[in-house]
This record gives structure tokens, sequence and C-alpha cells, in this order.
């Protein structure tokens, strides 16, 4: 068998931030979205699971960059479940950033930081089932409680779009009722507290560390802001690659990421090819 290909990005960009991270990879960082980057998109929340390549992938690739970090609107707990994160060989430095940032996992020692919700969660999850009766949510929305934070799930109505639709305003009111955001993705309305975005704990872990090159890789629109963060460092002349992950499922990819992306792969399936790659000429390389 040959060595798998690495994708060339299409950008100027992107090219200059994957050369930097095969020239320097013990400084790179790889960041990496959890559903639809890692794992399959499917109709049930909780039934996703990392795609069956993941932990091979990053155990040849983590041991051979300075770190590997996944940044995830999930809770870390259940993204580390999910993931099969525990326990992997090659795996012992793994960080999970859960909720947006607010929550943290280290592989190296196995402890959870998970800041209390504020109040007003604990007053939405008592409010939201008549909310969503008085909205007139289609039949089959969800309700996904995260701890600290409701996520409305409309992938499983017969109208995903249009219910998601119906719900924009009314919750968007809920929220802010009990001084909560909403974070709009995938068939979903997440109601959950300000103060942390993906590019803040992006940015925060990139700070812990030398400076060097990033790869970023996200399906959803709470990417964007992780996007940003790489598009920050870069105008600061550090090298970064954007990846975005569309499905392969038929699911048009989140437009916002894909035009900003340095390149777009086929779904997890396309990450995992992606990451076997890097591993591979890395590798080869040395
Ligand atoms: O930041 P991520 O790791 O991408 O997490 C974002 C949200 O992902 C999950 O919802 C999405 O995936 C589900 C399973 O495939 C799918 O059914 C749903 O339609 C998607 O929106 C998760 O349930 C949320 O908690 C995450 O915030």
């Amino acid at each position: 068998m040959g060595m798998p290909e690495l994708s060339a990005p299409s950008t100027p960009a992107g090219r200059a931030g994957l050369a930097a991270l095969l020239a320097a990879p013990a400084e790179a960082v790889i960041a990496l979205d959890f559903d639809g980057t890692l794992a399959p998109i499917v109709p049930d929340p909780d039934q996703a699971r990392a795609h069956p390549g993941v932990a091979a992938a990053l155990s040849a690739l983590a041991p051979q960059v300075g770190a590997v970090v996944v940044v995830t609107g999930r809770s870390a707990g259940v993204a580390v479940e999910y993931g099969g994160f525990r326990g992997v060989p090659g795996l012992e430095h793994l960080t999970v950033l859960g909720q947006y940032g607010a929550e943290r996992w280290e592989a190296r020692t196995g402890e959870l930081s998970s800041p209390e919700p504020p109040p007003g969660v604990a007053a939405l999850r008592a409010e939201l089932p008549a909310a969503l009766e008085r909205a007139g949510a289609h039949p089959g929305t969800w309700v996904e409680d995260k701890g600290r934070a409701l996520a409305v799930h409309t992938r499983r109505t017969a109208d995903p779009e249009g219910a998601l639709d119906a719900l924009r305003e009314p919750l968007a009111r809920l929220a802010a009722a009990h001084g909560l955001m909403v974070e709009p993705g995938r068939y979903v309305l997440e109601l959950r507290p300000p103060g942390v975005d993906k590019g803040a704990a992006l940015a925060g872990f990139l700070a812990e560390r030398p400076a060097g090159p990033v790869l970023y890789a996200g399906d959803d629109l709470g990417d964007l802001a992780a996007y940003a963060a790489v598009e920050k460092r870069r105008a600061d002349g550090l090298p970064g690659l954007l990846v975005c992950s569309a499905t392969a499922d038929g699911e048009a990819p989140v437009r916002e990421l894909a035009d900003r992306a340095d390149l777009v792969v086929p779904g997890p399936a396309g990450v995992v090819a992606l990451l076997e790659g890097l591993a591979a000429r890395l590798s080869s390389a040395r």
C-alpha cells in the first residue's frame, strides 16, 4: 500500500500553513471540532461517535506534532466518551475544550474542569417545554440538556429548516430574558451562557504554547469564531490552515465556512484521510 495522499489547499495562505506545519511539526497545533468533523452527523446526538479511523489517525499524528486539541460545543466529558479518546496510545497529551471553551479535559491527568452554570440555565430548563409549546414547535423537536446549556434540535422533524426558523425568534427572546445567548448550528439552536466561544478557546490554548502553525478543522457556524482566531494569527504573520469538513451525506456544507476554508474535505472520512496523510508525510520526513 502506498503513502496516503495529502490534499493540497486551494489558497496561498493555506499552502503556506501546510508547508509551515510540515516544516516545524513540533511547534504545530492540530485543532479539531467534534460533531461533523471527527464524528459523522447522525439524527440522534446521543448516537454520534467518532469515525472509526479517528483513533488510529490521531495516534499516528499526535506524537509528531506539538499538540492536538478538540474544540467542541459538546460537554468535554461527552466528547471524550463519544470520541473514545480515553487511554488511546499516542493521545496521552490530548486536550478537549468543551462547551465552547467553558470546560477542559486533559488526557494527561484525566481531570475535567467544568464551572457551575449560571442560574439562568436552571430557570430556562423549567420554562423551555412551555415556551416550545407556545412557539408551536414541530413534532419531533428534541431538547438536549447539556448541563450548562440546552440545545433545541429539529433534525428529526419533517421539515428541519422550517421547524428551526419558527423557533429562532421565540428562543432568542427566551435566552435574552435569562441572560443567555443563542448559538445556532446544524438544525439546532443552543441556548447557552455568553462569554466563551471557540475563537477565544482556541486562542487561549495557543497562547499557552510556543507560537507555531495551527490547523483548524470544523463544519458548522460555531467554528467560525475559531476560523477568525486563525485568520487573526495569519494577519500577525503566524501560519495557519483552515479545513472545512463538508459532509458526504448529501447535506450542503455550511457556506460561510466552506467559503473561508483553505481546504474542503468530504466529512469525517476526509478529515481522517487528511490526518493520516499528515502523519505519513511527517513520518517519512524523519
Ligand atoms: O462543536 P461540535 O463538536 O460540532 O458540536 C456542535 C453540536 O453538535 C451536536 O449536534 C450536531 O450533531 C448531531 C449529531 O450528529 C446532529 O444530530 C445535530 O443535528 C447537529 O447539530 C450536539 O448535539 C450539540 O450538543 C453540539 O453543540
